[in-house]
């Protein structure tokens, strides 16, 4: 298994190019599965993620044609289709279920098994369900009862759906479904994340008419046919977010390339709270720590606009070495606190009580043996790692290689002491 050594290191000092979305590639890559001909999918970021997407989308007759030194996946998905996931790959990737719509529209049938509960909450769908039952879909309860989805339709029929949870996944599993669906789609409480408004341009210059992406009511008119696209992906904003923290917690002063500041507005505004020194520059975000003193701040999690979840763990361990106290509430996902146990084993004495974390703040870490909780966590304690005394040893980093393209030679170019280890 890999690790990861991570050394007390300078301030991460010089420029990072950030890659493209994960969030934001995955469902595009399962809305290819909407049209027989070819997307040309650019700007797609060298990610597990992504490999375990390109097998699926093979495993159900597309032709994948994965480039990833160049990033870029071309898909055709042309006429023979299946409609069954197979458990191997979906177990490896929470976001296999985003295939559902797609797959349903192509062949009439999905039957996707539940990857099951995970380090950061139960990750239901019944909302996903919920949406394509309101568009005409059966779903078998009684294999959704044994953790296998087995949806059917001949047809959809556009509809008016709300949302009890603004699901970043459900309202992509919708807006795909609705694309193709006959009549008209109204989407409230949709989910407003910039991943959203890229899948809505891609499957828009694909011919979907999708309107109101970016608010909380997207409204969708079916179209009877979809056609083969060219489109960049979006700059990875959470990524982008990881790298401003490790400059700031290093005292560092990094230039961030590739970046829209539009999609981080939560994540700037608490790193000013917390005394960094962000600006925009032609070239893109410099994140300074070295500018003022880093003090505490009080962080929540919400849907977006509000700070992302994905941001709560890299964020907090900032907060372990800020002046004062701060308090963490994490109310996006029921479980998402396992990285204080590792930040614990370095010495950060972070207390807490359901959703709530109390970080003192302040303190001089040691380096020690921890665990990539979960992918962001594993990035996290890399952060960590950077300024604690001597060695941390990071173990589980399979967690990391999902979603941070080149994590390793990023940080070593802007000075970190790390090194990853195949064992
Ligand atoms: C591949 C991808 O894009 N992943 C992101 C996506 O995950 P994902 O799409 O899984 O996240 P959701 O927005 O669906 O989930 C948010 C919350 O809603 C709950 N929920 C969701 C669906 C449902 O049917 N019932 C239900 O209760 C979940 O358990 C969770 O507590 O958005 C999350 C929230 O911003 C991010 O952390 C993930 O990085
Ligand atoms: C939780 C995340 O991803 P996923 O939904 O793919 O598990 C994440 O990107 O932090």
């Amino acid at each position: 298994m890999a690790k990861f050594l991570v050394q007390k290191s300078a301030p991460l000092h010089g420029e990072v190019k950030i890659s493209g979305s994960k969030n934001a590639v995955l469902p595009i890559m399962a809305a290819a599965l909407l049209t027989e001909e070819k997307c040309e999918i650019k700007d797609v970021p060298a990610l597990r993620d992504v490999q375990v997407m390109c097998k699926l989308l093979e495993s159900l007759g597309a032709t994948v044609d994965p480039e990833l030194d160049e990033n870029n996946v071309d898909i055709t998905a042309g006429s023979v289709l299946t409609y069954e996931a197979p458990y191997e790959l979906v177990k490896m990737m929470r976001a296999s279920i985003l295939v559902l719509g797609a797959l349903l529209l192509r062949t009439g049938r999905a039957v996707i098994p539940l990857p099951g509960g995970c380090a950061i909450g139960k990750r239901p769908v019944e909302l996903h369900l919920k949406g394509l039952k309101a568009l005409g879909a059966t779903i078998n309860e009684e294999r959704l009862a044994r953790g296998i989805v087995d949806a059917k339709a001949d047809k959809l029929k556009g509809t008016t759906i709300y949302l009890d949870f603004p699901s970043v996944g459900a309202t992509e599993v919708i807006i795909m479904a609705a694309s193709l669906a006959e009549g008209t789609t109204v989407l409230e409480n949709a989910a407003q994340e910039p991943e959203i408004v890229d899948l809505a341009n891609f499957l828009n210059k694909m011919g979907a008419r999708i309107k109101g992406v970016g608010t909380d009511t997207i409204k969708i008119e079916g179209v009877e046919k979809l056609k083969g696209v060219s489109h960049h992906v979006i700059p990875d904003r959470i990524e982008a977010g990881t790298f401003m923290v490790g400059a700031v917690m290093t005292k560092g002063n990094v230039l961030i390339k590739n970046v829209v500041p539009d999609h981080l507005k939560a994540v700037i505004a608490k790193l000013r709270e917390c005394g960094a020194d962000i600006t925009m520059t032609d070239e893109g975000l410099v994140a300074r720590g070295d500018v003022n003193p880093i003090v505490s701040t009080d962080v929540k999690t919400l849907p977006y606009p509000g700070f992302p979840t994905d941001m709560q763990s890299p964020f907090m361990a900032l907060l372990t070495v800020a002046k004062g106290p701060s308090v963490v509430i994490e109310t996006v996902f029921e479980n998402r606190f396992m990285h204080v146990g590792e930040f614990n084993r370095m010495g950060a004495n972070i207390k807490t009580d359901g959703n709530c974390a109390i970080i003192p703040g302040d303190k001089e870490l040691q380096g020690a043996q921890v665990v990539a909780t979960d992918l962001r966590a594993g990035a996290a304690v890399v952060l960590t790692g950077l300024i604690a005394e001597g060695t941390t040893e990071i173990s589980q980093i399979y967690h990391v290689d999902r979603g941070y393209e080149h994590f390793v030679e990023k940080l070593r170019n802007l000075g970190a002491n790390i090194m990853r280890v195949e064992e």
